[in-house]
């Protein structure tokens, strides 16, 4: 288990806010951070890899300290069994893609090179500079060398934003396929709820610095089992004005919902629950064996 009990003070550009949040994440789960820009997201995860130090708290992976803030204990990066996939994949550019991982290496180790190039699909492209890459293949190396010091935990932030669609679904195959294979805890952050419903377990919404909701992503996404209504989760791309009324686009599920609203505070980007109270569903059999 991976306890993260930390607050920090942040800086906007609207003021001052305070992360201040309480996460467990199970051992071999995949969790994924969701919420607004600026909620604080990448911030936790930066402050659980040792690359930005919380002001108060712990951090835990099972029995180890990463950081105590009463000790003053605060592990380096390279000691916490942590592999960073950035936004950016941050990789070198004037190394190979065989250079960009044999430079965080511990020890040398050859085979193990050649099968995270083999796993990753990038045997062929080991020569290559990452400006000759495409975004799949570049994310695919970030992948691989996140994996070179063979971490516990895989965090990957916002890994598929610069990635088209088709590339987005084979990788995040793989990605499913390495997180098994390795026995891997992996935290996601995404603005994309699809990618979070392919990928995760655990689902932790952040809002403002604090924990919103959280829980398996089966129940987090669709009908809670509270009510008797229709409800689904979706999230706001597009707010309009048409005939004197205010509208939302809601992508839910592989949908485009147009939904009336009655309240202007909504933002693109929010995540809403979609509902009908009246909800009549009929069934009709789709395959004839
Ligand atoms: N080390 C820091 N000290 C103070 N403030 C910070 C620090 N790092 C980030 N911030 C501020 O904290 C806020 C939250 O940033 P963060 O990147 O964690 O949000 P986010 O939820 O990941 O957003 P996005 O989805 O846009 O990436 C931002 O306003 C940022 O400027």
């Amino acid at each position: 288990m991976y306890k993260i009990q930390v607050v920090k003070e942040l800086h906007s550009s609207e003021g001052k806010m305070v992360l201040d949040v309480d996460i467990s994440v199970k051992q071999g789960s995949f969790t994924s951070i969701v919420g607004k820009s600026g909620a604080g997201k990448t911030t936790i995860l930066r402050m659980l890899a040792g690359l930005v130090k919380p002001d108060k708290g712990s951090i835990h992976s099972g029995e180890e300290i990463w950081f105590d803030s009463n000790t003053r204990k605060n592990k380096i990066p390279q000691d916490r069994s942590i592999g960073f996939v950035f936004q950016d994949f941050a990789l070198f550019p004037n190394m190979s893609v065989l250079e960009n991982l044999k430079c965080v290496q511990s020890e040398k180790d050859e085979r193990q090179i050649q099968e995270l190039l083999s796993l990753t699909g990038l045997t062929g492209l080991a020569a290559c500079r990452p400006e000759a890459l495409s975004g799949g293949q570049k994310q695919r190396l970030a992948i691989a060398r996140a994996l070179v010091r063979k971490p516990k935990l895989l965090i990957l932030d916002e890994p598929f934003s610069a990635i088209d669609q088709d590339t987005r679904l084979r990788l995040q195959q793989e990605i499913l396929r390495i997180h098994k294979l390795y026995n891997l805890t992996t935290i996601l952050v995404s603005h994309e709820l699809a990618d979070v419903l392919r990928l995760s377990d655990h689902v932790i919404e952040i809002g403002n610095g604090k924990i919103l909701r959280q829980g398996r992503t089966d129940l987090f996404f669709f009908n809670e089992g509270k009510t008797d209504q229709f409800r689904m989760t979706g999230q706001i791309v597009d707010l309009f004005f048409e005939s004197e009324e205010y509208y939302a686009n809601v992508i839910a599920g592989n949908m485009l919902i147009k939904v009336k609203v009655d309240d202007t505070s909504f933002n693109i980007g929010d995540i809403v629950h979609l509902a009908l109270n009246d909800f009549n569903p009929t069934i009709k059999r789709i395959n004839t064996t």
